[in-house]
């Protein structure tokens, strides 16, 4: 088992191996007095692991109750989060109990939030099951539902006592799903490590998912503990982001977050080489690795579509937006761009 210890406003253990779940009760209570569990999951991961999940707590001396809402984007709003405060407080849960987030990144994101907001914060584990929540959105306490104006428009920073990552798991995922994760995997190597992209990119990695994970949530946790309320750092884990959250809200949230994250790291790149920051040919390496990986590069919808969203960015101070661009593989500049240049750069974005 490989461990990371992330120090933010919380210090917590990220545990990542195989066969982890079944160990899920035991890693809770070395640090959390039995009390009352509610794993919160959706329908498709309820039927592979809730139950393997409770009862590892109940073996462990926890009394569990379940919450599941269906799977996918589509959920991640104010109504299944309204449900999820009734049902815990329908369960009589107290401050003295936890929540465990079982699932992909929406999972984590929308329980995560229910722990902050519920009773005024009671302490919750996160129990990634996609490769994208195993190396991205488990860690560093983002938490977040969606609203009709963009995504992730209300949450909070608010940390898990425990990660725990059970890459087993992860067998069970559809490619589709699983290229999710490498899309945000991609984005850590050309954030900061040339290594990792190359490996990724290859596609030739599948043999040492614990070492990928391992490299991308190390990453995070030294960006995390350096600026966990993302005021500068931080954003530079949102490299692709500022335009793929935008493709993402126009498709109604239909296109996956990391299919969106995949076109808009593509988009940016291109962005960064015309203006002369970024070495020549970066966009089309970027591109052959997602393409390699079975991950899209371009999108149908208008350069002013997708400036609308952009303006909505929650790294938008006034006149100005931060955009990630990257340099080279394995480095990104924080750039300041005025609002009334947005439409202007998704355009060259776009040609
Ligand atoms: N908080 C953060 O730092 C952060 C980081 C990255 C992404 N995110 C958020 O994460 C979300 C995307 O996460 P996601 O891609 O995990 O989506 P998701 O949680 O919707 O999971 C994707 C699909 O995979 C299914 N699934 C989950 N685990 C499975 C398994 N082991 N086997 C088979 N099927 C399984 C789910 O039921 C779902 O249908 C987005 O909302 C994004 O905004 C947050
Ligand atoms: O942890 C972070 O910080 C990230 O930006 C990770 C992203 O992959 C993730 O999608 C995050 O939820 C985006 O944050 P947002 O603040 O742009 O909503
Ligand atoms: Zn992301």
């Amino acid at each position: 088992m490989r461990k990371v210890i992330v120090s933010a406003s919380t210090e917590y253990a990220v545990l990542i191996g195989r066969g982890l779940l079944a160990q899920l009760g035991t890693e809770v209570a070395k640090r959390i007095r039995p009390c009352k569990a509610a794993v919160i999951t959706d329908t498709t991961v309820e039927k592979l692991y809730a139950e393997q999940a409770e009862q590892s707590l109940a073996a462990a001396g926890f009394t569990t109750c379940r919450f599941s809402y269906p799977a996918g984007e589509g959920s991640k709003h104010i109504g299944t989060l309204s449900d999820m405060l009734e049902f815990l407080a329908e369960q009589e849960i107290t401050r003295q109990d936890i929540i465990i987030a079982l699932g992909g990144g929406v999972a984590g994101d929308m329980a995560g939030f229910a722990a902050a907001v519920y009773q005024r914060g009671i302490r919750f584990v996160q129990v990634p099951t996609t490769f994208l929540a195993a190396v991205d959105s488990s860690v560093g306490g983002k938490t977040a539902i969606d609203l009709r104006a963009g995504k992730n428009m209300a949450g909070a920073f608010y940390q898990p006592q425990l990660v725990l990552c059970d890459v087993d798991t992860l067998d069970t995922l559809p490619e589709e799903i699983f290229a999710d994760g490498i899309a945000e995997t991609l984005k850590y190597g050309v954030i900061g490590d040339a290594k990792l992209f190359a490996e990724t990119a290859s596609g030739d990695f599948r043999e040492k998912l614990e070492e990928i994970i391992e490299t991308c949530v190390k990453m995070k946790r030294d960006i995390v503990n350096e600026d966990e309320f993302d005021t500068g750092l931080r954003q530079l884990l949102n490299l692709g982001h500022t335009l793929g959250h935008s493709i993402e809200k126009n498709s109604n949230f239909t296109l996956s977050h990391g299919h969106a994250v995949a076109i808009g790291m593509h988009l940016i790149a291109k962005v960064a080489e015309r203006r002369g920051l970024a070495e020549k040919g970066l966009a089309e390496t970027i591109r052959q690795a997602l393409l390699h990986n079975n991950l899209p590069t371009s999108t149908s919808y208008t350069a002013e579509e997708i400036a609308a969203g952009v303006l909505k960015d929650k790294k938008r101070r006034g006149g100005e937006i931060s955009f990630v661009l990257p340099t080279k593989i394995g480095h990104c500049e924080i750039v300041k761009i005025p609002t009334e240049e947005v439409l202007d750069l998704v355009r060259t974005a776009l040609a």
